[in-house]
């Protein structure tokens, strides 16, 4: 696409003519250019783009869009905010893919990956092709990609969207990340089905207060369409018993579902009965009613499926092939995943990494425990230092026998955050095994029948961040070795 043709969706009143150079493809970062790229100069948290812009011109870049004038020789159009300005640019280059798709999006603190997973199974029931963008990968029809964000910047995400036209993938799922909704990281996408699943403490190194981050969310809905096209309908999908979901009704011009189980919703669940092999409820849809049972535990997976479900019938889909899909569902890789190696007690790894979702999972695995819960946690470096003491202290409140390891301490010292977490849980009962390989070794050689083992934060992650070191590690693997190890010298 030609320069000038570009820059007309930048819609700027500033006068961009001149040189009109063939443009190959959009980078923001200096060592992906090549030869007719145009280069976007981002300040980034950690260096800032515009110091590369030269080496991009050395590599072959045919402009540069930059926040201030710079002295290249080609031409270099210079935006109020590169990021959105990128956004835009990238919708454009790659063809405006979204309006193409029928995009689902999906976001809330907790169950955005498991909410995804379930719409996929149930679009790819329907026999279509789906795409998926999410924390465990991008996913373009049969095609899976490693990911390093969940919500990746606009430049990767179009590029996935336009090879999802390219595959026939007719509905396209992704998770959007407050950060990316801040960042205008999805600016330029047109969702059909905007999904909320649940806003509680996290991620504020970066929002700084639980309003500013709710506002984040809320961008999602303001700008989920706001004229009413026939036959192309916008749904916001919204959980009733969340009190942010008031704020999302403002926010939007959507037609608004509304899933729930305390509170009245559109979409209700009740007389949920939860055990150790699964979670049965009566599901109420306006008239309908159906009777439902899923092999997913837990009063938060219950959630997760009322949000799947409702965005399933905005999109048109029948109730009950919806339910066959959604009870057929075994679980989501990395959340409440059994690991079993003939033990005399379950072992669940999960994704919980949050105060709310220690919580829950907690309470969920409280519901079948019936003598000592073990609990293998820690918390994420570089991350919200606030939860650090709040997820110490429900452990120790949830569980007879927490046991505070590492998880991800990335630039920071493993001990400080394990003190971190300690400052919550003055006077209770826990252990501190900073190595987590021993700590979970610890669990295993410890428990009895009638005992719950917890291996939270890391889910399906295979690595453990240290420094700038990515070291091999999965909590599925290293309980599966504990486990044999004990049997074997049993
Ligand atoms: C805070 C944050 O969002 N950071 C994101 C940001 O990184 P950054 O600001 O540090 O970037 P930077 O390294 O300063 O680089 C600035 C610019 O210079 C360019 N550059 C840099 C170096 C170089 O040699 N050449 C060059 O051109 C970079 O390409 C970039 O355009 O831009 C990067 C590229 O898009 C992102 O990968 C990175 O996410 C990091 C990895 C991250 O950890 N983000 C987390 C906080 C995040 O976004 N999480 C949410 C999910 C959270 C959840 O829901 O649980 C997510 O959506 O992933
Ligand atoms: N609806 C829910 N409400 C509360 N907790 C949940 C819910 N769904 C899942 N969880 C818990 O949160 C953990 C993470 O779930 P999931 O990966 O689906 O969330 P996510 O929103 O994608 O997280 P991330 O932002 O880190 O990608 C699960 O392992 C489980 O402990
Ligand atoms: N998307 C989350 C993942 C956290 C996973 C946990 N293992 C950690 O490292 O804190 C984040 O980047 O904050
Ligand atoms: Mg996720």
């Amino acid at each position: 696409m030609k320069l000038q043709k570009l820059l007309s969706y930048l819609h700027s009143l500033l006068n961009h003519e001149g040189e009109n150079p063939e443009i190959t493809s959009i980078e923001n970062d200096n060592r992906k250019v090549k030869d007719g790229s145009l280069f976007v100069c981002i300040k980034g948290y950690t260096v800032d783009g515009h110091d590369f812009a030269q080496s991009a011109v050395g590599n072959g870049a045919a402009a540069v869009i930059a926040e201030r004038e710079l002295d290249l020789p080609v031409p270099v159009i210079v935006v109020r905010d590169s990021s959105r300005a990128m956004a835009v640019l990238a919708d454009a280059f790659y063809g405006h893919p979204t309006q193409k798709l029928r995009l689902i999006g999906i976001t809330g603190t907790n169950g955005k990956t498991t909410t995804s997973h379930l719409l996929e199974k149930i679009f790819e029931d329907r026999h279509e092709k789906t795409g998926l963008i999410g924390t465990m990968y991008t996913k373009i029809a049969d095609k899976v990609y490693e990911t390093k964000n969940t919500t990746p910047d606009s430049v990767t995400l179009q590029k996935a969207f336009h090879e999802m036209t390219e595959a026939f993938v007719s509905t396209a799922i992704m998770e959007v990340s407050s950060h990316a909704l801040e960042l205008g990281r999805v600016h330029g996408c047109d969702y059909d089905i905007a999904v909320f699943t649940n806003l509680t403490q996290d991620h504020l190194d970066f929002h700084k207060t639980m309003d500013r981050y709710k506002q984040a969310k809320s961008l999602f809905f303001s700008q989920l369409g706001n004229a009413y096209i026939e036959n192309r309908p916008k749904y916001a999908v919204l959980n009733a018993d969340d009190d942010a979901t008031d704020d999302f009704i403002k926010a939007t011009a959507a037609a608004v579902v509304t899933y729930g189980i305390d509170n009245e919703a559109d979409i209700r669940a009740k007389d949920l009965k939860i055990d150790a092999n699964g979670t049965s409820f009566t599901l109420t849809a306006g008239k309908e009613e159906r009777y439902i049972q899923l092999k997913l535990i837990g009063k938060f997976s219950v959630y997760n499926v009322l949000s799947a479900i409702s965005a399933s019938l905005c999109a048109g889909n029948d109730l009950d092939d919806t339910i066959k899909s959604i009870e057929e569902i075994k679980g989501v890789a990395g959340r409440f995943e059994l690991v079993t190696a003939n033990q005399a007690f379950p072992v669940i790894v999960d994704y919980a990494h949050t105060p709310d979702s220690l919580e829950n999972v907690l309470k969920t695995v409280a519901e079948f425990a019936e003598k000592k819960i073990f609990v293998i946690v820690g918390c994420g470096g570089d991350r919200d230092k606030t939860k650090r003491p709040i997820m110490a202290e429900i452990a120790c409140n949830l569980a007879t026998d927490p046991i505070f390891t590492s998880d991800n301490p990335r630039s920071e010292d493993a001990a400080q955050i394990l003190r971190d977490m300690e400052a919550g849980v003055a006077g209770k009962e826990y252990s501190v095994i900073e190595d987590r390989r021993q700590a979970i070794v610890h669990a295993v050689s410890k428990a009895e029948e009638g005992d719950v083992i917890l291996i939270a934060g890391k889910g399906h992650e295979t690595y453990q961040l240290v420094g700038d070191e990515v070291l091999h590690f999965d909590d599925r693997e290293e309980a599966e070795k504990a486990i044999l190890s004990r049997l074997g010298s049993a």
